[in-house]
């Protein structure tokens, strides 16, 4: 079979990069898979650790406030176009694929004006902006809320699932906790603040170490630049700023999780069935997409949910004991999702596209 070229596009966050990787790993070997990103994004540094090829782009940032700053990102974002259509003219892909996040729009500008096919998958229950602007110049658009379809156009919108990465699914417990070196037979609650840390969850954790480490083995992914020395050498609590290759025997040592509302982490909770605490981001804070994402996943019966507007330590440890109490019914709410995800309906579309120039 000749081999083809197809790009990849999303970041600015690790959720708009991970669901790329699930796809991109599961593509058949006739492919040959570019990534296109920023300059400085976390899409470069996961993208690098692949052996995928990265490829740069000048990007803006699309606010929904007006800001000096809205001026010159315009002008990032044309120079970004420019950019990537040299790029796509000399990958001359088939397919461009994009997850969203600032970085897609000139992509799929570009993909667009060269006539190259844009498909596109959103993780949340609404749009972002950049894939409610790339959602027009898509052929094909996949989503992993079933409550998501009807923000998109009905005849080319399919519910897939959010594509987990394979490795989640390999983890093996002994090595996670030798890896943690925790040898007490206490469970262990991992708490994941959303692939860019979250601050506020961060303090209230640390101040309540002493009463959780009682009850619980902690792993705390904190964050780029968040990790409290103070706590270093505390029993029973590990921090790290991002997990790459050991995440999943780390996940499968887990016996609870206290998370951020991200749509990626919540399908992933839920492929591997482990019950959680989602405190989503706040109105102020994002679009409220995590609030949706976090209600629907609560109202299925899948985790507990907390408004950070409420969160203090007395309450947080409160949600955590009812999360330890419930957990075997969760589990069973969660045994009745498919175990299947959005990958190999992905990969299914991309192989069966037929209008390729
Ligand atoms: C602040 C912000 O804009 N958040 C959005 C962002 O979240 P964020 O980037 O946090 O995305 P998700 O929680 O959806 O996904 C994070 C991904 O990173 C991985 N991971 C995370 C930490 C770590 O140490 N190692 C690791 O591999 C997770 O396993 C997951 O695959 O994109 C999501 C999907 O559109 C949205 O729902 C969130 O609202």
């Amino acid at each position: 079979m000749n081999s083809k070229n197809i790009v990849f596009t999303g970041g600015g966050s690790a959720g708009h990069v991970t669901p790329n990787i699930a796809i991109m790993e599961a593509l058949g070997k006739h492919w040959n898979v570019h990534y296109i990103g920023s300059f400085n994004g976390i899409e470069k540094e996961i993208i690098e650790r692949t052996s995928i090829p990265y490829n740069g782009i000048s990007s803006g940032k699309l606010r929904r406030y007006m800001s000096k700053e809205n001026v010159l990102d315009i002008g990032r974002v044309v120079k970004g176009f420019w950019q990537a259509r040299r790029l796509l003219k000399k990958i001359k892909p088939k397919l461009v694929f994009s997850k969203g996040g600032f970085v897609t729009v000139p992509v799929v500008l570009a993909a667009k004006s060269l006539g190259i096919p844009v498909y596109l998958h959103e993780s949340d229950m609404t749009p972002g902006l950049a894939n409610r602007i790339a959602m027009r110049f898509s052929k094909k658009i996949f989503t992993s809320f079933e409550e998501a379809a009807s923000h998109f156009p009905k005849e080319k919108t399919t519910v897939v699932g959010s594509p987990v990465r394979k490795l989640l699914f390999e983890g093996n417990a002994s090595k996670g906790k030798r890896f943690l070196g925790f040898e007490k037979k206490l469970p262990i609650l991992t708490i994941m603040g959303g692939s860019l840390g979250a601050k506020r969850i961060n303090e209230e954790v640390r101040g309540l170490l002493p009463a959780l480490t009682k009850q619980f083995q902690i792993v705390h992914i904190c964050g780029k630049g968040q990790i409290d020395r103070t706590y270093l050498s505390h029993p029973g609590y590990r921090q790290f700023e991002y997990i790459s290759e050991e995440l999943p025997d780390i996940l499968a040592a887990t016996n609870l999780v206290l998370t951020r509302g991200g749509s990626n982490s919540i399908f992933e909770f839920l492929s591997l069935r482990i019950p959680m605490l989602i405190i989503p981001l706040t109105l102020s804070q994002s679009r409220g997409d995590q609030i949706l994402n976090a209600i629907s996943f609560r109202d299925k019966g899948y985790s507990l949910m907390l408004e950070e507007e409420n969160l203090t330590q007395e309450v947080l440890l409160g949600h955590i004991i009812e999360l330890r109490e419930k957990s075997e019914q969760m589990k069973k709410a969660m045994a009745a999702f498919p175990a299947s995800n959005g990958v190999a309906s992905i990969v299914e579309a991309i192989e069966k596209t037929r209008y390729y120039k």
